[in-house]
C-alpha cells in the first residue's frame, strides 16, 4: 500500500527527514508552505512532487494560516500529514489534524504501511520504552526536520490565495541569546557540565568553527548554569537532532540527553570517565580531558 503525504512548512525549509519518511511510503509528496516565497522555492527544489504557497505573510504570523492550510491539505485527502517539531509547524499540523479528524503522534521512530493502514513505533516515557500503534484513517506526525536536501529537479510553486486569521505581529524583540535551529544543523558540538567555566566556551566555539558546526549543550548548561540559550539544549525536554556528526563533550550521557541525539549518524564522545554512559552509544570514544582533547581536535581540523 502506498500513502500520499502532505508536509506542512511554517517558515523553515529544513524538512529533509520528513521528505525521506514520506518517500519511504511510496506515494506522492506534496508540501504546503506558509512563509516567504524563498522558503517555497527552496522546498520546490528539495525533491518533492508538488508545492503550494499561501502568499507573502507580511506582519502576519504563520499561525494565522492555520485554517487555510487545514482546508487546503484536508481537501487533498492525504493518508499522512507531517510537520517538523517546531512551534508554528505544530500549530498548523494540529489544525490540519483536527480538520481531518486524524490522530497526532510525536516521538515516532519509524512508520510503515501495511495492507490495513499505517504502523508507527513511538518512543514513550522519555525514550525508556517503545510503543507500536496501528492507524486505519489519516495520521498526523511530528518529526525532527533534518537538513534541507538538494535535489536535481525543481517543481513549480502553485500560489493559493489565502485570507489569514486576524493576528498581526506588532513588535519583535531579540532575546539575549542568538537563536539556533539545531534540527537543521549537519554537525553539532554538544557541551556538558565537564566544562568548568563559561569563559571556557571559547574552546568549544573554536572547535565548532573549525568543524562548521552549531554549538549545543546538555540541559544543566542551559537551565541552571544559563551559559547557553534554552533552544540549544538537547534531550527529552529539549531539541531532538539528526546531524551527520555529533560531538558529546564533557557530557555524561544520561538517557534524558541521549534520546535527543539518537538520530545522529555518528557520535564522537570525549569524557574523562571511561565508564561514562555516553560511551555506550558513541561511535568514537575519546577517554581524556576535554581541555587537552578539544584544542588538539580543533588544530587537527584546521
Ligand atoms: C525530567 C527530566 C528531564 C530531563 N531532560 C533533559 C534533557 O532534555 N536534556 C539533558 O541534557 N538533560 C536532561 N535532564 C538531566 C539529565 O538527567 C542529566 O542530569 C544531564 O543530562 C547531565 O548533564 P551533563 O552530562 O552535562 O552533566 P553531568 O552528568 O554532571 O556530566 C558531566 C560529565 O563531564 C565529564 N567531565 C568532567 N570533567 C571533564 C573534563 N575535563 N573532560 C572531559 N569530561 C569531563 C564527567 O566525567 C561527566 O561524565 C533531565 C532530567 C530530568 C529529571
Amino acid at each position: 500500500m502506498s500513502v500520499n503525504t502532505w508536509i506542512i512548512v511554517a517558515g523553515d525549509p529544513a524538512i529533509g527527514n520528513l521528505i525521506d519518511t514520506a518517500r519511504s511510503l511510496g506515494g506522492s509528496v506534496s508540501v504546503a508552505v506558509v512563509g516567504p516565497r524563498a522558503v517555497a522555492d527552496t522546498v520546490a527544489a528539495a525533491g518533492v512532487d508538488k508545492v503550494v504557497w499561501f502568499g507573502e505573510p507580511g506582519a502576519v504570523p504563520a499561525e494565522a494560516y492555520a485554517t487555510v492550510v487545514a482546508d487546503a491539505v484536508a481537501a487533498a485527502t492525504p493518508g499522512l500529514v507531517l510537520a517538523a517539531n517546531r512551534a508554528s509547524d505544530r500549530v498548523l499540523l494540529g489544525a490540519t489534524a483536527a480538520r481531518l479528524q486524524a490522530p497526532v503522534l510525536a516521538a515516532v521512530s519509524s512508520i510503515t504501511a501495511d495492507g490495513a493502514g499505517l504502523v508507527a513505533n513511538c518512543s514513550v516515557f522519555g525514550g525508556i520504552a517503545e510503543e507500536t500503534v496501528t492507524v486505519t484513517g489519516p495520521l498526523a506526525l511530528l518529526l525532527e526536520g533534518g537538513p534541507v536536501p538538494a535535489a536535481s529537479t525543481t517543481v513549480p510553486v502553485e500560489e493559493l490565495p489565502a485570507t489569514p486569521l486576524g493576528i498581526t505581529v506588532v513588535e519583535t524583540k531579540p532575546s539575549s541569546f542568538e537563536q539556533v535551529d539545531l534540527g537543521a544543523a549537519p554537525r553539532v558540538v554538544g557541551i556538558g557540565r565537564g566544562l568548568k567555566t563559561q569563559e571556557d566556551l571559547a574552546l568549544i566555539n573554536a572547535l565548532a568553527d573549525a568543524a562548521k558546526a552549531e554549538v549545543a549543550c546538555s540541559r544543566p548548561v542551559a537551565e541552571g548554569l544559563d551559559w547557553l540559550g534554552k533552544d540549544r539544549y538537547i534531550g527529552v525536554s529539549g531539541a531532538h537532532i539528526t546531524p551527520d556528526l555529533y560531538f558529546a563533550i564533557g557530557i555524561s550521557g544520561q538517557l534524558q540527553h541521549m534520546v535527543g541525539v539518537r538520530g545522529a549518524k555518528t557520535i564522537v564522545a570525549i569524557n574523562t570517565d571511561p565508564n561514562a554512559p555516553v560511551f555506550k552509544e558513541a561511535d568514537y570514544c575519546l577517554v581524556g580531558d576535554l581541555y587537552a582533547l578539544v584544542p588538539a581536535l580543533t588544530a587537527a581540523l584546521k
